[in-house]
């Protein structure tokens, strides 16, 4: 069939709005009707050429929401009808990672979705007789695309699509690192780097999971008001701060942070949020994404005397599992969606959707078809 996409054709360059062709679903594979889409800052870090794993051509995208079409042979969890949000950390509950316990982080078709193929190694779109490349399992930003079975979570069908697509990766990044990776209690103090799309979803977790102290760090003023809202307590303009930093936020939290988290992708404020965790027990979270040869550093000393580093993908979540739950939140009014998605537009002006992320303009945007 016809599907009409944003192809990203290679690094750095706008994308393209094409009609590709795309193959019907193979055994265990979903086609859906993609209805609604949000950008991520992820979509742009790969656009960019600075994701190691970056392939191109490829349809980006992997915060969708939509309706199942047809399923392929073998397929016994999902229908034609059904609402579904494809999770680009699938959830096969076979594997020996499902099995753990210990993980979310599924690991039963991770090595073709990184080549960009089916988990059959084949990719299911082709624009001109070439095969173009699927993009984290999800490829959202097409009208139609294909989906394994154990890469979509069944939601409920009263969830505007426009809304519930950012739970494909944002909110449920933001609140699950703070709930699930972090396991915030009620009364820590918590200090999140960078409240965009992800890091206003750690604040509302942060105020969700009963944190005191919710200390934002951004170099955006604008960003302010609207953390308020989510739950943050003081903000810290890192451009206006006198001095070190991580002396000021130590002071600020009267000896460091229960919790700290990196929602932003830079490897010297990694750095900062892990030394402003307090000694003995703070825990400090990396959510963001780092470019291709970046590393992060530190003296050992700061994990000697007790400091913890970690990381958290999809905020920890096991999808089929978690997302349908999550979807429940927003529609019981227990989590607040609507007032972060600040422009929804068609397909066609995706571009306009990059721009105004990287202006700082937007917290997400969302694309319809
Ligand atoms: N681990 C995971 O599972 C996931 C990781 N991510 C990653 O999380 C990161 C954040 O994504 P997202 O929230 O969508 O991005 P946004 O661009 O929406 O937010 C980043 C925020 O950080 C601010 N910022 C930029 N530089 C600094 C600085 N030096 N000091 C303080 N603040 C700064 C930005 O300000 P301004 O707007 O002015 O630029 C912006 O407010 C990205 O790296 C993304 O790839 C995303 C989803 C899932
Ligand atoms: N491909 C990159 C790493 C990108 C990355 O870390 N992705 C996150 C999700 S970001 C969503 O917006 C993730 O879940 N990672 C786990 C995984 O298995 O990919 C690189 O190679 O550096
Ligand atoms: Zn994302
Ligand atoms: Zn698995």
């Amino acid at each position: 069939m016809d599907v009409r996409a944003a192809v990203a054709t290679k690094a750095g360059a706008p994308l393209t709005i094409e009609t590709v062709q795309l193959e019907g679903p193979r055994a265990g594979e979903v086609l859906v009707e993609i209805k609604a889409s949000g950008v991520c800052h992820t979509d742009l870090f790969t656009l960019s050429g600075d994701d190691p794993e970056g392939l191109f051509p490829a349809i980006l995208g992997h915060e969708g929401a939509g309706v199942v079409v047809e399923v392929g042979a073998g397929v016994t969890t999902l229908k034609p009808g059904d609402h579904v949000i494809p999770l680009y950390t699938p959830e096969c509950r076979t594997c020996s990672y499902c099995l753990s316990r210990k993980t979310n982080l599924c690991q039963a078709i991770r090595e073709t979705q990184g080549r960009g193929v089916m988990p059959d190694g084949t990719s299911r779109f082709k624009m001109g007789g070439k095969e173009v490349l699927h993009y984290m399992g999800t490829s959202t930003f097409a009208n139609y695309t294909v989906v394994p079975e154990i890469a979509l979570a069944k939601i409920r069908e009263d969830a505007p699509f426009e809304k519930v697509c950012y739970i494909g990766c944002g909110v449920t990044t933001g609140i699950g690192a703070v709930i699930n990776t972090a396991k915030v209690e009620p009364g820590d103090n918590v200090i999140v780097f960078g409240l965009g799309g992800i890091g206003l979803n750690v604040i509302q977790g942060a105020r969700m999971a009963g944190a005191d102290m919710i200390v934002g760090v951004d170099i955006n003023p604008a960003r302010e008001a609207l953390a308020r809202k989510f739950g943050l307590t003081h903000f810290v303009n890192s451009n206006e701060v006198e001095g070190d930093l991580v002396q000021y936020l130590v002071g600020l939290t009267k000896g460091g942070a229960d919790h700290t988290f990196e929602c932003i992708g830079n490897v010297k404020l990694m750095r900062q949020a892990l030394e402003c965790a307090h000694k003995g027990w703070g825990k400090s979270t990396i959510i963001g994404v780092a470019g291709a040869g970046q590393e992060i550093a530190t003296r050992p000393f700061q994990l000697v005397t007790g400091r913890v580093w970690q990381g958290s993908a999809f905020g920890g979540a096991r999808g089929r599992t978690d997302v349908p739950k999550i979807v429940d939140w927003y529609m019981d009014g227990k989590i607040n969606i609507d007032d972060l998605i600040t422009h929804v537009m068609p397909i066609d002006k995706i571009n306009d959707a990059f721009q105004l992320m990287k202006d700082g303009t937007s917290i997400r945007s969302v694309v319809t078809f």
